[in-house]
């Protein structure tokens, strides 16, 4: 029986029988004996994360799959062999990954993204820390948001990346939003699944970005041709119309049209082109 002053103080024995959120792995152990129906479930690859206890247990989906028996609490100190799936990892999950996580697991750090300052990331973790590349939420609390995943999203993702959907699948199949997370993300996982290294996924995360960002773009424009459509030509209204002019005079007539093809910027305004400007009758040149 320890006495005086270090009455309160852990032990080695004490602290090592703790996990990461302060919890007795006793308790955590009881947790993990709430499985449905009594049975835990058996995944074919260990699971594991960092619990720091930062969120709503109805809402965490690190919670559930504990309680399910699918993944295992690590402690402050303890490090993973298998890929950690982390806010602190240097390179991306890519498809060589594979034969670490076949091997040795996943894990991930169940931990709130608004107090990752308080993660105490240089005592957990392992030699395998990855980043996830660009990839959207699907589930209710993120649903849309990019690069922010739940940690269930998280290891599905990784297990994805490196070709084992059947896991990534069968791990997301005990979330009713589970499924939508593959097919949300269905294109792109494709597209990383065809890679080999870190910097391959890298690349083919910049060009879909570049891709995206481009669509944006044209829908962008799209929306200001369309809304002329809708309110009129704004351009037009300052178009000063004398008193003799009828609207039909703007108008250009059916032979017009039909002899020429014009070019229009997009608010809808014609745009005479040089050529135009300089040889009124040349007829021959395609806009
Ligand atoms: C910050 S926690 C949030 C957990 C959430 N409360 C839940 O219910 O699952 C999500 C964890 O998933 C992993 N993760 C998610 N998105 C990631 C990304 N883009 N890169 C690296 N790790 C990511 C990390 O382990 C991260 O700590």
């Amino acid at each position: 029986m320890s006495k005086g002053k270090n009455k309160n103080r852990e032990t080695r024995a004490d602290r090592s029988a703790k996990g990461s959120n302060g919890h007795s792995c006793r308790q955590n152990h009881k947790r993990m004996e709430m499985k449905q129906g009594g049975e835990a479930l058996k995944f074919p690859v260990k699971l594991a994360m960092w619990d720091f206890d930062h969120c709503d247990p109805k809402r965490c989906s690190g919670k559930k799959l504990e309680r399910l028996g699918l993944i295992k609490s690590l402690r402050v100190g303890q490090k993973f062999q298998g890929i950690v799936v982390s806010p602190n990892g240097n390179g991306v999950v890519c498809p060589n990954d594979r034969s670490i996580v076949e091997e040795q697991g996943v894990s991930v750090v169940e931990c709130s993204w608004a107090r990752l300052d308080e993660v105490p990331f240089n005592k957990i973790g392992g030699k395998n820390e990855r980043l996830l590349p660009y990839l959207v939420a699907a589930n209710q609390v993120n649903y849309g948001r990019p690069w922010k995943l739940n940690c269930v999203e998280a290891l599905a993702a990784c297990f994805a990346i490196v070709g084992r959907m059947d896991w990534a699948s069968e791990l997301l199949s005990h979330f009713s939003w589970g499924p939508s997370f593959l097919e949300l993300n269905s294109e792109l996982l494709e597209i990383y699944q065809k890679c080999t290294d870190a910097q391959s996924v890298k690349e083919a995360e910049t060009a879909w970005l570049a891709k995206i960002q481009q669509e944006v773009q044209e829908r962008k424009s799209q929306a200001k041709t369309d809304d002329i459509w809708m309110t009129g030509n704004v351009n037009r209204k300052n178009v000063n119309i004398s008193e003799s002019e009828d609207s039909s005079d703007l108008e250009f007539s059916e032979e017009e049209q039909h002899s020429k093809t014009y070019r229009y910027d997009s608010l809808g305004n014609i745009i005479a082109s040089e050529s135009e400007e300089d040889t009124q009758n040349d007829t021959d040149e395609e806009y």
